[in-house]
């Protein structure tokens, strides 16, 4: 008996299978068909979201800068082959040994005017410590196709702000073939190889530099900043400040120097097109 029962109770669960089997797919169909509506709204609410932030970002920046493209600080390697630098590096052990031989203090630079090195080494040394990486106040921009790119401010700036450090790679200037358009003097030293002979250094921020390279030259009168001399860490510094209020949207400039043109004139045979650097 036992067992008949058992073998009616298995006919009856049998044949009841196809029904359950049936209900089972009904109800994964209605939760798939369920999940997929789900999914098809809020993708459909995402886009909605995607396409507002869109089209306000493109009216704003259309409004701010109508036909004009500019670039982030972030896509100095991407669009102009320009590496990052967040600090400043020698080209040779040469140039590092001679840096670490000599004396900042000592230099006829600092002798000039000792007081007010030690003013700027204790009031911008932390803030060469610290560094300017994800400094968002600049972008790139055409200044013209005479001039090629140039820094524009993204805020307004208020005078005696400090711009950033002009890294880049301390090169040996050696006189006739050394291309200067990026490069700040550096200072002139005695070579500790030879003490008879000086070396020239500069800091050229061609390929590995900031967005400092970008700002284009104006005379003194008429430049929003300029650059002074820091030392630091027995290291000399370049700094960019700015001279007068530099509201939103406008280019920074600075002076270059009267030998900055002369050194171009002598190395250069074409016309400042630079631009053309960037084309492809
Ligand atoms: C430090 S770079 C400035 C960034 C450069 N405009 C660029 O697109 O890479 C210096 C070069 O910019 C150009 N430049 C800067 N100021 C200029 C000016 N006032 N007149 C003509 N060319 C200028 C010259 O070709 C110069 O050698």
């Amino acid at each position: 008996m036992a067992s008949n029962k058992k073998s009616v109770d298995a006919n009856a669960c049998q044949s009841k299978t196809p029904i359950c089997k049936l209900a089972c797919y009904g109800v994964i169909l209605i939760f798939m068909i369920f999940q997929i509506t789900q999914i098809k709204k809020s993708t459909e609410i995402v886009n909605d979201i995607g396409s507002n932030i869109r089209s306000e970002v493109c009216e704003t920046y259309q409004e701010e800068h109508p036909n004009e493209k500019h670039y982030g600080i972030s896509e100095l390697e991407s669009i102009f082959s320009v590496k990052y630098a967040s600090k400043t590096v020698s080209e040779s052990a040469f140039i590092e040994n001679l840096l670490n031989t000599m004396n900042v203090t000592e230099s006829e630079r600092y002798q000039q005017d000792v007081y007010e090195y030690q003013r700027r080494n204790n009031q911008y040394g932390p803030l060469i410590e610290r560094g300017f990486d994800n400094d968002k106040r600049f972008y790139i921009k055409l200044s013209s196709k005479e001039v090629g790119y140039g820094l524009f401010a993204n805020v307004d700036i208020l005078p005696n702000t400090v711009i950033g450090a002009y890294h880049g790679t301390l090169t040996h200037v050696k006189s006739g073939y050394t291309n200067t358009d990026y490069a700040w003097d550096y200072g002139t030293f005695p070579n500790p190889e030879n003490p008879e002979e000086n070396v020239e250094i500069c800091i050229d921020g061609r390929t590995y530099g900031t967005w400092l390279r970008f700002v284009n030259h104006k005379e003194d009168a008429d430049a929003n900043c300029y650059a002074m001399y820091v030392p630091y860490n027995n290291r000399w510094y370049i700094v960019y400040m700015t001279r007068k209020f530099v509201p939103k949207g406008s280019e920074l400039f600075i002076s270059y120097g009267d030998n900055y043109w002369t050194a171009r004139a002598e190395t250069h045979n074409y016309e400042a097109e630079p631009e053309k650097a960037y084309e492809n």
